[in-house]
């Protein structure tokens, strides 16, 4: 599965939200096994109220756990673990835990808040837990607070703890700079592999993934579509009359026209050279015939200009549907031979030939 991920789709929010809940998994699986064995050792060396306190502890971030297994709530399961993690760091410098060491287990919080909330909200926790710890330091009569520390320990404290913050801030801000820049690069290098350059339609690549994601639908689900092949007539004329930069930009006059003639849901490719195909889901054969006349008549209407010449440009298009067909390869094969009916009769037309058709093409342009 992840081997088919593109590179935007790995670095997708969506996708980092489900790195972060699994190591909210890990960091509360760890956390457990932590109160337990530090409890137990709490309880063996008599310690029992503190070791009690710390199994304690464990029972909502078990319960958390089991929340998210059954909900998948990321935002709870977050919320939750950083509300018993700082219940704890507060437990843990009020009462100094055992020996005096709870303190040091702030140490483990900048790099997690940092990954976990953002940067603003990283921070506005960190000053929240700096106060805290300034009240118990300062405050030893408070209710509650058990422990005492010298003014050496407090110094050192604040001074490694702001160290270590300003460090984690600078990381996860390079970090998260790094990977936006990637981001960026990764869908301008997608958009590019699926794009062509000149016209800025799909490139063929693109609509044979298409053609094949709607090849599937239609046989899930029983969608109909329908392809339109067209090739722009005696184009190489319009090559050697006006040059190649009138020929390019012939082409992509007709991507604009072409753009403004589909649906949104249609996608329209190069298919090479001057060959063009456009895609049209839950479309029928006469529905497709009825587009691509549309378009036809668009492009034979529309003034293609270049350095204040006109240059006449037609197009020819063979349809086919995907109910005329059994795969891909003979929807493309049968809306070939289209086309090429369509330029044997004449060019500046569609094939197959319907009734009403006909009659509109009837008449030359
Ligand atoms: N300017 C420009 N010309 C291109 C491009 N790609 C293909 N062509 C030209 O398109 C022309 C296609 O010519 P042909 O295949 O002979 O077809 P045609 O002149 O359109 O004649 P019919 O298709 O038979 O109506 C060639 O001259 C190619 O060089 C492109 O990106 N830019």
């Amino acid at each position: 599965m992840h081997d088919d991920l593109t590179l935007s789709q790995a670095l997708s929010t969506e996708h980092e939200e489900q790195q972060v809940s699994r190591l909210l998994t890990g960091a509360s699986v760890m956390a457990l096994l932590f109160l337990f064995g530090i409890g137990a050792k709490a309880w063996h060396s008599g310690n029992t109220t503190h070791g009690a306190i710390l199994w304690l502890f464990s029972v909502p971030i078990f319960l958390n756990m089991i929340w998210f297994a059954r909900t998948g709530n990321r935002d709870t399961q977050k919320a939750g673990l950083l509300t018993f993690a700082a219940m704890l760091l507060s437990y843990l410098i009020a009462t100094g835990g055992e020996s005096s060491t709870g303190p040091l287990w702030f140490y483990a919080l900048p790099p997690l808040l940092f990954f976990l909330t953002s940067l603003k909200a990283g921070t506005a926790i960190l000053l929240f837990c700096y106060l805290a710890a300034l009240i118990v330091f300062q405050f030893p009569d408070l209710p509650g607070i058990t422990a005492t520390y010298n003014n050496d320990f407090k110094i050192r404290f604040f001074a490694t703890l702001t160290f270590e913050s300003i460090f984690c801030f600078v990381l996860e801000a390079t970090r998260q700079s790094a990977r936006n820049k990637l981001v960026t690069f990764a869908q301008a290098h997608e958009h590019a592999a699926r794009t062509d350059e000149l016209t800025g339609l799909a490139n063929r690549r693109e609509m044979l993934n298409r053609l094949n994601t709607e090849f599937s639908r239609y046989q899930r689900a029983g969608h109909h579509f329908s392809i339109v092949l067209i090739d722009l007539d005696f184009f190489k004329q319009v090559n050697d009359n006006h040059g190649h930069d009138a020929g390019d930009k012939v082409l992509q006059r007709f991507a604009e026209v072409t753009h403004g003639v589909i649906r949104q849901t249609d996608v329209a490719a190069r298919w090479g050279g001057e060959e063009f195909m456009l895609l049209l889901p839950d479309t029928t054969l006469l529905q497709a015939l009825a587009l691509a006349e549309r378009l036809r008549s668009e492009i034979a209407s529309t003034a293609f200009t270049h350095n204040g010449t006109t240059m006449p440009v037609t197009l020819s298009a063979g349809v086919c549907s995907i109910s005329n067909a059994t795969s891909i390869n003979e929807l493309l094969k049968q809306a070939d031979v289209q086309l090429y009916s369509a330029k044997e009769g004449g060019r500046n037309r569609i094939s197959p030939r319907v009734r009403s058709q006909e009659k509109v093409q009837a008449s030359p342009t």
